[in-house]
């Protein structure tokens, strides 16, 4: 029997009530996942001796009725450190690493009693917007297997569209959240810059990175956010600001909420049956009772070269950790220390991992520096000041997640450009640290289109208020692939 389409509120109330048992629901996701897989590719690692003897250590003390999460297991993200089981960002360079220590997102999940059932595809190091650049093998659509799944949380999004788990952790750099949530039809929230610690987390681009929750439902999501936010002495750009409950305005009516409109999130590169379909999402929320009004953003076309420059620029910083020494691949048949670097990063790192290096190191480079690095950097800024001024009068801005629903696996690979721009719409948001979300709204040719709401700063309950209203009046999250019921 399975249990993948109860969430997570019933599943405790089933857990609380002795319905059910831990190792039974752990069993039932193995099962869902031992069943799916074969087709979605969606993990690199599955725990499960180590999840069903967790899952019996809790049935002994007995469920806690007070932990909502207590006993529900949930797939994480292989750039997710946790202690004991292998962690990858599935390179080659880190095959075989088995942490001695958790990533505190990982201890906060034990805390409130998740299981960690397996370690979830993605690409390399978290670049790529497709799961392709996946050392390992690529993650397919939950809803069309011949599509991409979006990417970098590749996995994170597949797993749970697919139905194999309930709750997953993902990361998101420049939309790496929520490009795949909104390819397979689920929600994926990329909290405000400082919400989520990032110790344990393998740095991308560290201006920019931020974990978050991927569920089927809104409410699920804000759950899931609870468990995982706070400051953290670990990482000094966590904030100590007040972590409200995520869950708190979801219900409240939306009546005079105020809603922009980018023109430019509706311009050119965006296919005309996403715009159409994200249009008609506003149309339904001025139904119930919000303002909606077209704004614009001036800078925000400047986003993905901005973010080309700034991310790897970090990028090659961070990995400039990775060289053949300390830990991780190791090339062989070595003359010399120089020779040992060279050949470990070429043999260790994938192409796209080596390309944004390259363009990274170039960027900071003394010629380069002030042309490029130094005026990204200013860019930047406008860009954050674009967003500034529409929030004065709104609060929320709405568009597309993306500009195009999943295409055909294979048919960017050789194109890093068309790459690239899967990400337009979801770029400015990390490069101005607020929070976003993406949430089912539609389908074009059968496939889900996600509409993306941005929050103020740290004001990620709004969204949820707003996405919870829109959820609970629409039934695009009720629609399922067929591998769901399998
Ligand atoms: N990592 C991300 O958030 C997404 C982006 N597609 C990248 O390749 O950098």
């Amino acid at each position: 029997m399975s249990y993948n389409n109860k969430t997570i509120k019933e599943l405790h109330q089933l857990l609380v009530n002795k319905e059910l048992s831990v190792v039974e629901l752990t069993q039932s996701v193995l099962t869902d996942i031992e069943k799916r897989e074969p087709v979605i590719d969606a993990f690199l690692s599955v725990n499960a001796d180590r999840a069903l003897s967790q899952a019996a250590t809790i049935d002994a003390r007995g469920v806690n009725p007070e932990v909502l999460t207590d006993g529900i297991s949930i797939g994480v993200k292989d750039n997710i450190v946790t202690e004991g089981l292998e962690t990858t960002a599935a390179s080659k360079i880190l095959g075989g690493w088995i942490p001695p220590y958790n990533a505190t997102v990982a201890d906060k999940l034990a805390e409130n009693g998740l299981i960690t059932i397996g370690k979830l595809n993605m690409d390399e190091f978290a670049m790529g917007g497709s799961g392709e650049n996946s050392s390992v093998k690529p993650t397919k659509n939950a809803w069309n297997q011949t599509k991409v799944p979006g990417g970098s949380s590749s996995g994170s999004a597949a797993s749970v569209a697919s139905g194999e788990v309930r709750l997953s952790l993902g990361s998101d750099t420049g939309g790496s959240i929520r490009q795949p949530a909104a390819f397979n039809g689920i929600v994926g929230l990329k909290p405000t810059y400082g919400r989520v610690s990032r110790f344990g987390l393998i740095a991308f681009a560290s201006s920019l990175d931020q974990i978050g929750p991927l569920t089927p439902t809104v409410e699920e999501n804000a759950q899931l956010l609870n468990v995982i936010s706070g400051f953290d002495k670990n990482d000094g750009t966590s904030s100590n600001v007040a972590v409200p409950d995520f869950t708190s305005k979801i219900g409240q009516d939306i009546k005079g909420m105020k809603i922009a409109l980018p023109k430019e999130y509706f311009g050119e590169g965006i296919d005309e049956k996403v715009k159409e379909q994200i249009l008609a999402a506003a149309k339904h929320l001025e139904k119930l009772g919000a303002i909606v009004e077209e704004v614009s953003l001036p800078h925000s076309k400047y986003g993905v070269a901005v973010y080309y420059i700034i991310a790897s620029s970090e990028a090659s910083s961070n990995l400039q950790r990775f060289d053949g020494i300390r830990y991780g691949y190791r090339a062989q048949d070595i003359n010399n220390l120089e020779e040992l670097y060279v050949k470990s990063r070429s043999e260790g790192f994938g192409p796209e991992v080596q390309r944004r290096i390259m363009l990274g190191t170039f960027s900071l480079s003394a010629g380069s520096y002030d042309k490029h690095f130094k005026k990204a950097g200013q860019v930047r800024t406008l860009i954050i000041n674009d967003f500034a001024k529409v929030f004065e009068n709104y609060d929320l801005i709405l568009g597309p997640t993306a500009p195009t629903p999943a295409w055909d696996l294979g048919a960017r690979v050789d194109d890093p450009i068309a790459m690239y721009l899967a990400d337009l719409l979801t770029i400015p948001v990390n490069l101005a640290g607020l929070p976003g979300i993406s949430i089912p709204a539609g389908f074009v040719d059968g496939l889900p289109v996600g509409m993306q709401l941005i929050g103020k700063r740290y004001d990620e309950a709004t969204i949820y208020q707003v996405a919870g209203a829109f959820e609970a009046t629409t039934d695009f999250h009720q629609h399922l692939p067929v591998i769901f019921d399998k």
